[in-house]
């Protein structure tokens, strides 16, 4: 078995905003293995990218990671970082929340990269592609060869932006083996005629072009994990598929580690060796995609695997299930199962926040130091036993009856006012 590169454990991501505090991401626990696609899948507002900016520390005011710990596999930085932070390092691991912010800093572009929905984002219109990842190249060169000098440098989201912003000539490449390197890399994400191409802007490349470039930019820096944040979305089924086997031969050649975020359970199927399901801020369900797409436990995922839509669908990608995502005010979550009032199973003991179990065994594995007997876990009673009738809450309980019965239960927000939101899933 691979060995693991990412250890995230109790990972906690709150909003501090006017209307409250918003629980985006809530104890979070999965691991990502060298050289393996993790995705991470649910519906609008479970936590995805939220839980994906706070592992590279990305978070934005009014947001902060709360609690957690972040372990990467990195023999040379734990060897760099032990002497000053022992706390922060463990065999070849280091907790990149307990390393100084100039250290953490330095590992967006040579340890963890990022790609988005939107190429633009990291595309800077006014530079032309090849100069602009030429630059990365450059960066990564710059940040590697003095890990602790870079703090301006990576700061900030898009990485592109910034780097062609602020730190280096703007116009023009900086040395012929950084516009060598970057011809190089145009090439590598299947670019046709990259040495021509490279001079050309970003508006004069397709949206699969560009997302090949912001691919390209990503890999400037040899990356160990690349974050996916519904990459292909926004481009059309034809050149989605050519994207996603790009990634997937890419991760092949170079070993990287690829976090894959979607809503789109085909993506999921087509890239994945292993996927975690995230549900009102909490993976609730883990493991191979075999465990997770043949063998699902959770209510929630069998719900959202009621169909799986295949990629030349064009269609909504998640099967709608009846109710909405809770919004995740704190002062609106109880303490039980979040996906109770929208489960068919729903029973008694739901109103009790279930630990998440061991499918093989059915005990629970909240103590994640010993490692689990199999790789499939879900924050489900129904991981621990069968599912008993005479138990089930009486039909109605979370309040979709009378206003009474809804301000008994507490489930504040427009269950059924926004029911269609949910099912178009795919912004
Ligand atoms: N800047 C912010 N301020 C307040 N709340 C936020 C902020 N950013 C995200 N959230 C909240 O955090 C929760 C998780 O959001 P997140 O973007 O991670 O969801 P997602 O699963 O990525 O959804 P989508 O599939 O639509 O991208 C949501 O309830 C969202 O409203
Ligand atoms: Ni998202």
């Amino acid at each position: 078995m691979a060995e693991d590169l990412l250890r995230v454990r109790n990972l906690s991501t709150r909003f501090f905003t006017e209307d409250g505090q918003v629980n985006a991401v809530e104890s979070v626990d999965f691991d990502v293995r060298d050289g393996e696609v993790f995705g991470i899948v649910g519906e609008s507002g479970s936590g995805k990218s939220v839980t994906a900016l706070s592992v590279i520390d990305l978070v934005e005011s009014p947001g902060r990671i709360t609690s957690g710990e972040i372990w990467y596999r990195n023999p040379d930085l734990a060897e760099e970082v032990r002497e000053d932070n022992p706390d922060a390092v463990d065999g070849d691991f280091v907790d990149v929340r307990r390393v100084p912010e100039n250290v953490r800093r330095a590992l967006r572009g040579p340890s963890f990269s990022t790609i988005f929905q939107d190429p633009m984002s990291s595309l800077n219109p006014s530079l032309t592609v090849g100069e602009q990842i030429a630059e990365a190249v450059e960066v990564q060169r710059r940040a590697r060869s003095n890990p602790r000098s870079t703090r301006s440098r990576t700061q900030g989201f898009g990485l592109g932006n910034l780097l062609t912003s602020t730190l280096l000539p703007s116009q023009g490449y900086v040395s012929d083996e950084s516009r060598a390197e970057a011809i190089e890399l145009l090439e590598q994400v299947g670019i046709p005629d990259p040495a021509e191409r490279a001079e050309e802007y970003p508006h004069e490349f397709s949206g699969g072009m560009l997302q090949r470039a912001m691919i390209a930019q990503a890999l400037a820096g040899e990356p160990d994990l690349l974050i996916a944040d519904e990459p292909t979305t926004a481009l059309d089924v034809t050149i989605q598929a050519q994207i996603l086997d790009l990634l997937r031969d890419l991760q092949e050649d170079t070993g990287m580690s690829i976090v894959m975020i979607t809503h789109n359970l085909g993506v999921i199927a087509r890239m994945c060796d292993r996927v975690g399901v995230m549900y009102a801020g909490e993976v609730v369900e883990r493991g191979t995609l075999e465990d997770v797409f043949d063998d699902p436990v959770h209510p929630y995922t069998q719900g959202l695997l009621g169909s799986i839509p295949d990629l030349d669908d064009p269609a909504p990608r998640l099967q709608p299930i009846e109710g909405n995502v809770p919004d995740l005010y704190d002062a609106e979550m109880e303490n039980r199962c979040y996906f109770a009032d929208r489960c068919p199973k729903a029973m008694e003991e739901c109103l009790h926040k279930p630990p998440e179990f061991d499918t093989e065994t059915g005990e629970s594995r909240e103590d994640f130091a010993d490692r689990a007997a199999s790789d499939h876990g879900a924050k489900c009673y129904l991981a621990q036993h069968e599912y008993d009738p005479s138990q089930a809450l009486p039909e109605g309980y979370f309040g979709s009856g009378t206003d009474e019965a809804k301000s008994a239960s507490g489930t504040a927000r427009g269950d059924a006012a926004s029911e269609d939101e949910e099912v178009s899933a795919d912004d």
